[in-house]
């Protein structure tokens, strides 16, 4: 008989070819907290090899092999996650704890992490736990510069770990880490060789955890907000090389100077949000710039109930069903909170839009009525 079963939390690991991922996977399938994960590997070429390289007993490695993830297997990716599921309905295996899915180092993020939250019957019995990007200390700056994929995969990282640092012609950790930051200013960023780096924990992103959702939206908002404190006091990250503010660190410039395209910025509000002011918000951010939006992640304060914040996230024009969390992770500080990558959309440009819908009187910017009848917003987004 099948029975109800906890949506199961799914991490992506991804890297560019040969940063190190099977050989993190490895190391951390040694941890007795995965026992009870699968791990979904695909690979890229005719012959898969990587399973054979993953040490493991029993059938919770399983192998996608036809093509890259990101494209020709998206099928056979919600395929497999649906097995899994029937089988534990049915009790043929053991409920799982966790699923990993290690990329081909070619992929696409967005695709990937769209399979798991767009597909409502995989939606519901699992949950996106976020993305651990390896990057390679010898060879990582030379990919950064050439593939945009490499890049993606970074930007929409929730931990990078960096490989191979004690490999002569490996770059200056200061140097790498500068240029991860001009992508991902947020994320954790952890040497391969430390000895956290090798545990299951490094899994958990915090944007799913069934048991205490609570104390994981804390974790990474504590991230962002440790940030912008770091930001001169102001409340937006500031990471793109056309900022106008002259009196920025020359630095900063330099370091972006490659990533002109992508941005990463967080919007603070401190008073209370209308509900459908939100949703129109998001519902023409999703519609309109969707292919743009590489990542969003949102605490909300809702008109309606403003002790109870809801917590968005989403990838381009796909997002998660929202959540209600039971209270404020700070109750000290109730403000909504969103962190925002883009791809070739201007940070003003996304800030005049939330500040028209919330409507905030500016110089130059449609007002709110003007964008309600936009014929591209769509419903969908009920809070
Ligand atoms: N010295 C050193 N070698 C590493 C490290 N991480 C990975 N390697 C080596 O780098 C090579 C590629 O590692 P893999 O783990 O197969 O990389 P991958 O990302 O899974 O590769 P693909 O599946 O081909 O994309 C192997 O020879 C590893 O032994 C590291 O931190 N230090």
């Amino acid at each position: 008989m099948s029975k109800m079963l906890e949506k199961v939390p799914v991490t992506i690991l991804t890297g560019f070819l040969g940063a190190g991922k099977s050989t993190l996977l490895n190391r951390i399938l040694k941890d007795p907290d995965m026992r009870d994960a699968a791990v979904i590997i695909n690979e890229f070429g005719d012959v898969g090899i990587d399973h054979l390289l993953v040490e493991s007993s029993g059938d919770s490695i399983i192998e996608l092999s036809d093509g890259c993830l990101c494209c020709t297997v998206r099928g056979e990716l919600v395929d497999t996650l649906a097995m899994l599921m029937d089988n534990m309905q049915t009790g043929r295996i053991r409920p799982l704890k966790r699923v990993v899915i290690e990329t081909t180092g070619l992929a696409d993020p967005a695709p990937v992490m769209q399979a798991i939250m767009g597909n409502p019957i995989i939606a519901t019995n699992f949950d996106l736990d976020g993305m651990v990007t390896v990057v390679d200390a010898v060879n990582g700056l030379q990919t950064l510069d050439n593939h945009e994929e490499a890049r993606k995969q970074v930007a929409v990282a929730d931990r990078l770990i960096v490989s191979k640092s004690e490999m002569d012609g490996a770059v200056p950790l200061a140097e790498l880490e500068a240029r991860l930051r001009s992508l991902n200013p947020r994320a954790p960023i952890l040497d391969a060789g430390a000895t956290e780096a090798g545990r299951a924990s490094i899994l958990v992103n915090g944007l799913y955890d069934p048991a205490s959702k609570i104390a994981d939206v804390g974790r990474w908002l504590h991230d962002e907000m440790a940030l912008d404190a770091h930001d001169h006091g102001h409340h937006h990250g500031h990471h793109d090389h056309e900022h106008d503010d002259h009196h920025h660190n020359q630095n900063a410039h330099d370091v972006n100077r490659h990533d002109g395209s992508i941005r990463s910025f967080s919007i603070v509000e401190s008073q209370p949000i209308d509900p459908m002011a939100l949703e129109m918000f998001i519902d023409l951010l999703r519609s309109a710039h969707g292919e743009q939006l590489l990542r969003m992640k949102a605490i909300v304060a809702l008109s309606d109930k403003p002790d109870r914040p809801v917590v968005l996230h989403g990838v381009q024009n796909i997002f998660h069903a929202p959540v209600r969390l039971p209270a404020w992770p700070d109750p000290s500080d109730r403000r909504t909170r969103m962190v925002i990558i883009t791809k070739d959309l201007q940070e003003s440009f996304v800030k005049d839009l939330f500040d028209a819908f919330l409507g905030k009187p500016r110089v130059d910017t449609p007002d709110r009525a003007a964008l309600e009848n936009n014929p591209l917003a769509i419903p969908g987004m009920r809070l």
